[in-house]
This record gives C-alpha cells, structure tokens and sequence, in this order.
C-alpha cells in the first residue's frame, strides 16, 4: 500500500497499519532452550505432553492405607519412585509429599494427625477431601495449555518444564538498527554554539529493546548528505528487519530521508500521522534480498516526538513481526484536569498515573523538542481529533514500555 504524504494517516489507523505490516512480514521459527525463552513469542501452541500432575501425587507426609485401622506398616514410599500397589486391607505405606500414591490405597493420613501403638500399628483419621493430585487435574495429555503468539515469560517457561519441554519454538526476535541523522549533533561535551547533544541515540535502543527487538548497532551521526543516508541505510538493513532512522523527516534543506526511500524502491506504509507531537514519523517497507521485506520507520528529530513515533509505529511493528496479538483498544483511566485537544489531529499528553493507576495527571516540560516531561510520565493520555478532555473524564492510555520498579 502507498500512502499520499498529504493525507496524514489517522492516529489509531497508522498503528493498525504498522501491526499488519509487521504481521504480514513475520517468519520463521528457531528452537530455544527454555532458559532462553525469556521475552519470546511461541511459534506454535505449547501443548502438555503428559498428563499434569503425570501420577496419583501425594500432597502430604503421612501414611498411604488400604481397608479399616488399625494399619500395619508394610513399607514407605518416597518421592521419585515408583511403589509397589498396595494389596492387603489393613495394610499401609509410610508415604512423603511429593510421592506416587500406590495403587490400592483408599486414603492419606497425615503424621501430625496419627498415633502409631506399641506394636507399630497407625491409627488415624483421612481428611474429607482427599490428600492427594489426581493425574490431569492441571492439564490431560496433548492439551493446548499457550496458544502461538504468547508472549513467554518465566511462568510460561515453568509451565513448559513441568509438562516435559526442554525447548521452546519461538519466533526469530526482531532485529532493529538505529540511525541518527543530523551534522548539529554533538555525542560528548555541552550542548553551544548551535550544536545539540544526540540525546536519541542513547535512549531509542533500550526502548527497542523494551519493546521486543534486539538491537544490532547504533550509528550516528550520519553525515547529512543523500550518499551517507543511502550508505548507511544499506549497510543496517543488511543486518536488520528494521531501521530506524532519526530526524531529516520533512523537507528541509538537509532532510534526505524521502529521497533516499525513492532511491531504495521503498513503499510508504504510513506517510506522516495526524497525531501531535510527532506527525512526520512515516513507516516504509523497503524489498529485502530474500522476497521478505525490510522496514524503516522514520522518527522525527524533535526528540519527544521521536519517542511517540517509536510507541505509535514501530512498537506495533515489532509485535507483529514478533508474531504478538496487538491490543488496539487501550486502558482507560481517569483525566485529573482538562487536557487541551489538537483539532482535526490526535494529541498525546504526556501524564503521569497516581499509584493506583487509575488518575493521569498531565506533566510539565512536553515541548516535542524537550524530554523532562517524558522523563516523569508514565506514558500518554490520548485525545482523539475534535476532543477537549474535562476533568473527570474517561481517556484512554498508552503506557510507556517501563519496567516494574520505574517511576514509583
Ligand atoms: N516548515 C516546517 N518545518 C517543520 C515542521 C513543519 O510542519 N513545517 N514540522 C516540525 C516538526 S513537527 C518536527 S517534529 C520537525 C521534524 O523534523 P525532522 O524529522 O526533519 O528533524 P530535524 O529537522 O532533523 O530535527 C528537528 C529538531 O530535532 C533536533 N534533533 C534531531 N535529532 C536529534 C537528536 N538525535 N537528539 C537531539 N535533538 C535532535 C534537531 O536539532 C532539530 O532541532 O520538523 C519541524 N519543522
Ligand atoms: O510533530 Mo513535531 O513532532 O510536533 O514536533
């Protein structure tokens, strides 16, 4: 699909678009020892492969009885083995936690609540509800317990281990290059003298990261000429399903990004966004040498507004080629004063959540070329095109990729 560069794509369309792209580009499989599932997507539904738990388990320390008490002790079970049945009435098993219930025994019997006579016989009285897991009762045989696009984590990986994995088939983690454009650009010492500090190179990677790519490198400043842009574009897309590039997104004197994108037969996917702060960002789908395409998401170079192109396009692009589900709709939380709208675009103000995650507070500093308020946000209220939010009112949310323990 083309997109006119004089219609914005809407806010919430242009991260629909991003998805199916993404989406339509995802491939492969690789196989992974769990440890190294962490943060991966399933490939295909993990399914148990016995019955979970797999044996009649005991979940006490005690005794195994078959028939009336008293009992007369005729061996012990530990857990890890396989015990005989248990065959006479009146007869039973000293048994631990963990253990194969023998075949035979009626009921368990814990040892806080038995008494053992003078000749060794056990008397005692089961529990009502039986003291031990019947085979199944957390999964059968072959059920699908995650479907493909779950997300692993480390409880997937347990549930995986528990039922006999020891790999997991995952999907090929996007790989992403950052690419910073702009000769003003400093990357050491204070900013003077019309020259700024490259405050995206730093950061966009672990956002990347943070967003479910691998970073392969980071280069910048690239020198602001067409030759640099196009060499350096090449050079990253050799070794990444992504590019992201930053600034040179308009039409300025130095911005090369469009005419390097006609160089590179590449395709708009999303050509400027009708959201504020952030409406150059474009996403492009450029042929890769194998028939699989390749893209790069242009972010602008006011700084904020890069980070809003990365939660607005390329995010949504990783989960699609990551093979994630990607859940349009957002949480809604609650506007603590009115928030300005942006006309016909989207707005997206920079707030920050009271601990129950509940109220959003707009923070100060949200300038697209400042990073403070960002810096003490938690992620964005959305204000659709033709909105004033008032206060007290229901706005979605979309949370920045923090980690937990960030921003409390
Ligand atoms: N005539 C118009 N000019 C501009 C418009 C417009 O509609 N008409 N839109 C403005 C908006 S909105 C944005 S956003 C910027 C986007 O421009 P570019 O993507 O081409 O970015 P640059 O011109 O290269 O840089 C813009 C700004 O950001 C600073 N910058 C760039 N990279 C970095 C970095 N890595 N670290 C820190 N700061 C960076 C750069 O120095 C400029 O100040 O265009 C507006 N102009
Ligand atoms: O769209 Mo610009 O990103 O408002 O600063």
């Amino acid at each position: 699909m083309s997109a006119d560069e004089n219609t914005p794509v809407g806010w919430e369309q242009a991260r629909e678009l991003a998805y199916q792209a993404g989406r339509a580009a995802c491939a492969g499989t690789e196989q992974v020892p769990l440890p190294d599932g962490d943060g991966r997507t399933l490939a295909e539904p993990l399914r148990a492969r016995t019955a979970l738990p797999a044996f009649p388990t005991s979940s006490i320390d005690g005794w195994a009885v078959r028939g009336d008490g008293p009992w007369r002790r005729v061996g012990q079970v530990l857990a890890g083995g396989t015990p005989p049945p248990l065959t006479g009435d009146g007869t039973c098993v000293e048994i631990a936690t963990g253990a194969m219930v023998p075949e035979g025994a009626a009921a368990l019997i814990r040892v806080e609540e038995s008494t053992i006579d003078a000749e060794g016989l056990v008397t005692g009285v089961p529990r009502p509800n039986p003291e031990w897991r019947l085979p199944g009762e957390e999964a059968t045989l072959g059920e699908e317990l995650f479907p493909a696009g779950t997300p692993v984590d480390p409880a997937v990986i347990g549930v995986a281990a528990t039922c006999g994995h020891e790999f997991l088939t995952v999907r090929p983690q996007p790989r992403a290059a950052l690419l910073v454009f702009g000769d003003e650009l400093l990357t050491e010492g204070s900013p003077g003298g019309g020259r700024v500090r490259d405050s995206l190179g730093p950061q966009v990677p672990s956002w990347l990261r943070r967003s479910g790519a691998t970073v392969t490198s980071v280069i910048g400043p690239v020198k602001d000429t067409l030759d640099a842009h196009l060499d350096a574009i090449r050079t990253a897309l050799e070794t990444s399903d992504v590019v992201c590039t930053t600034g040179g997104t308009m039409h300025g004197p130095v911005d090369h990004l469009h005419p390097s994108l006609t160089e590179l037969r590449a395709d708009y996917v999303v050509n400027t966004v009708g959201v504020r702060p952030g409406f150059p960002m474009l996403l492009a789908r450029v042929p890769g040498p194998d028939g699989r395409p390749r893209f790069l998401a242009g972010l602008p170079g006011n700084p904020q507004s890069a980070v809003i192109a990365l939660v607005s396009l390329v995010a949504p692009l990783l989960a699609g080629l990551a093979g994630r589900p990607f859940r349009a709709d957002l949480p809604l939380v609650e506007a603590a004063t009115p928030i300005p709208g942006r006309g016909r675009d989207t707005h997206l103000a920079l707030a920050a959540l009271d601990p129950a995650g509940r109220v959003a507070t707009p923070v100060g500093h949200v300038g697209s070329a400042m990073l403070r308020g960002l810096a003490n946000a938690h992620g964005f209220v959305v204000v659709r095109p033709g909105v004033k939010v008032a206060a007290g009112d229901a706005v979605p949310f979309l949370p920045l990729p923090l980690l937990p323990g960030e921003r409390t």
